[in-house]
């Protein structure tokens, strides 16, 4: 005890190092609360994870920490943040990692901020949509979104928390209300169903998934999820079988990994082994989102056309969002794509989707417009 001080002075060692916010004052026996910014090691972008302790922020943080673009990480969470950035922190990358805990110390995590990536909330369980989540989760946005206009209203925002067709339209109208509302910089990640249709695809024609390209469009949920196989690269003509099955799978690969996963639950561990599912550790989602990020990393760096697919203010259909292919570039989205040549299949599911997702937006506005 004496060679390594109280517990109180134990706890702000670690806390100081892991969080610059608790720093111990000098003579005082307790932590006190000091306001200092995370400083970088090394040139890149400052970046925070909300919602960094979650089943998609860990792997997600563990993958940003290894991003070469990345000088500063913070991790926010209301809970567990200080385990997770402890473990992520001893990592031998460049990026500087620091925690942040509970409602507090939100304003402090986003302070010059570049990229807010925001995969805050419930996950749904089996048998519900992710509508379903709505109640719990816009109110989290918002939160969260409040603090991005106060402390860095220029960030780059990636939105995952679900449902994404909702929780977009909240964040804008959070943005509008605070007039900081700039559309170039508001992307919902729909990255983990391109990446999805990239494998299926893939798989049926027996390619390299490295080498497919699947334009996915719409949304992020159930018919809303709009692949379009006629504009597949390299260019692939698919039975309607394997139209129909390929289509189904991509708008349902969330719920068969949330089914598949709660099957796995029930059989439970071997004897008295902890079932690692438990965790709910979402690696391909985290991946995906990883892959979106860096994909808005090059773009602030003023890498040449970076494309990808995301959930955005658009004019590509009378909706006020809809997932489309953009650029990214130094301020965020350069340009939206158009949809391009459908087919009649295609033609039809569009209507399907801008009929849901019409009201999944409405929805998100309402709910801050109240
Ligand atoms: N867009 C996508 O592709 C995609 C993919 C997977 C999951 N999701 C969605 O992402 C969300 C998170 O999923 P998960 O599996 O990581 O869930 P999770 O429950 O494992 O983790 C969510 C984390 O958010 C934290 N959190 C809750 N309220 C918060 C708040 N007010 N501020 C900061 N953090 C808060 C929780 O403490 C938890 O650590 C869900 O809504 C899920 O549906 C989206
Ligand atoms: O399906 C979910 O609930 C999570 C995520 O949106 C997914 O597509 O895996």
């Amino acid at each position: 005890m004496q060679a390594n001080g109280n517990a109180n002075q134990r706890i702000a060692r670690i806390s100081a190092h892991l969080n610059p916010n608790y720093l111990k004052m000098e003579g005082s026996s307790g932590l006190q609360q000091v306001s200092c910014r995370a400083k970088g090691g090394a040139p890149g972008f400052k970046v925070a994870i909300l919602g960094a302790a979650g089943g998609i922020g860990q792997p997600l943080a563990m993958l940003m920490k290894m991003n070469p673009l990345v000088s500063v990480l913070h991790l926010y969470d209301v809970v567990n943040s200080p385990g997770v950035t402890a473990d992520i922190s001893h990592m031998d990358t460049g990026a500087v990692v620091r925690c942040f805990l509970g409602q507090s110390q939100l304003e402090d995590a986003l302070i010059g901020m570049d990229l807010v990536i925001i995969p805050a909330g419930v996950p749904r369980k089996p048998g519900m949509t992710r509508d379903d989540l709505f109640n719990i989760n816009a109110g989290i946005v918002k939160t969260l979104c409040e603090g991005i206009t106060k402390c860095c209203p220029n960030a780059i925002v990636n939105l995952i928390s679900n449902p994404v067709n909702s929780t977009v339209p909240i964040a804008a109208e959070v943005f509008k209300k605070a007039g900081t509302y700039d559309p170039k910089r508001l992307l919902g990640v729909t990255m983990l169903v391109v990446v999805r249709a990239n494998t299926f695809v893939a798989e049926v024609m027996g390619l390299d998934p490295r080498e497919v390209e699947v334009p996915v469009v719409g949304g992020h949920a159930g018919v809303t999820i709009l692949p379009l196989l006629s504009q597949v690269k390299p260019p692939c003509s698919f039975t309607p079988e394997e139209t129909d099955y390929l289509t189904s799978r991509i708008q349902n690969g969330g719920t068969e990994v949330v089914e598949v996963k709660d099957i796995c639950k029930s059989w439970g561990g071997i004897g008295n082994t902890i079932n690692a599912l438990d965790s709910h550790i979402k690696i391909p989602q985290a991946y995906a989102a990883v892959k979106f990020a860096d994909a808005c990393l090059r773009g602030l760096r003023g890498d040449a056309s970076v494309i990808q697919c995301a959930f955005v203010a658009s004019q590509v259909t009378e909706l006020p969002f809809f997932a489309s292919k953009v650029r990214l570039g130094r301020t965020g989205i350069d340009e939206i794509y158009p949809l391009g040549p459908l087919n009649e299949y295609e033609r039809v599911g569009l209507e399907k989707a801008k009929k849901e997702l019409a009201e999944s937006i409405q929805k998100g506005v309402s709910f801050i417009k109240k």
